[in-house]
């Protein structure tokens, strides 16, 4: 793992199941308004899907490097989170407060974003998405500790 302080990501990768769709097509829109380059790894409409499919497709590609940063939405979030967790290099952070977003990356480095369309509204989602994306890592001791559970 790099010790990458890099502020601002030019490229996510962002999925959803059903419902999180409405908030993942804001999101992008929000991210892209930001000149960020968003691939969507679906879901594509309300219909209802598998969540676990989604969290494939976005952590399997920030763990292997094709993207630098992902999120992830669903109902509460959690799903997601358990899944994306489970590939190798992902640190999938779910967040729903400001504070937890911005300590996601400066502590944890995490590298993916999720958040329960459930459970929190579109304003504060977008608020902890450009939280998320501007706040770098700290490296240093908070690197050290990264290291002494990747290998878990
Ligand atoms: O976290 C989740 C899964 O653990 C999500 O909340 C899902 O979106 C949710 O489980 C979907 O539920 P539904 O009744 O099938 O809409």
């Amino acid at each position: 793992m790099s010790n990458d302080t890099t502020p601002y990501e030019t490229e996510v990768i962002i999925g959803c199941d059903h419902a999180a769709y409405p908030l993942k097509e804001t999101i992008k829109i929000f991210l892209e308004s930001k000149g960020v380059k968003v691939v969507d790894a679906g879901c594509h409409g309300p219909e209802s899907v598998n969540y676990p499919d989604f969290a494939k497709e976005v952590a399997g590609k920030v763990s292997d490097g094709t993207h630098p940063k992902g999120i992830l939405l669903c109902g509460t979030g959690l799903g997601m989170s358990m899944a994306a967790n489970r590939f190798k290099g992902v640190r999938a952070a779910l967040v729903s407060d400001g504070f937890s977003a911005r300590m996601s990356r400066m502590h944890n480095n995490s590298n993916i974003l999720v958040m329960g369309a459930r459970v929190i509204g579109e304003s504060l989602a977008l608020d902890l998405v450009r939280i998320w994306m501007e706040t770098p890592f700290e490296g240093g001791r908070h690197l050290d500790r990264i290291q002494m559970f990747e290998s878990f």
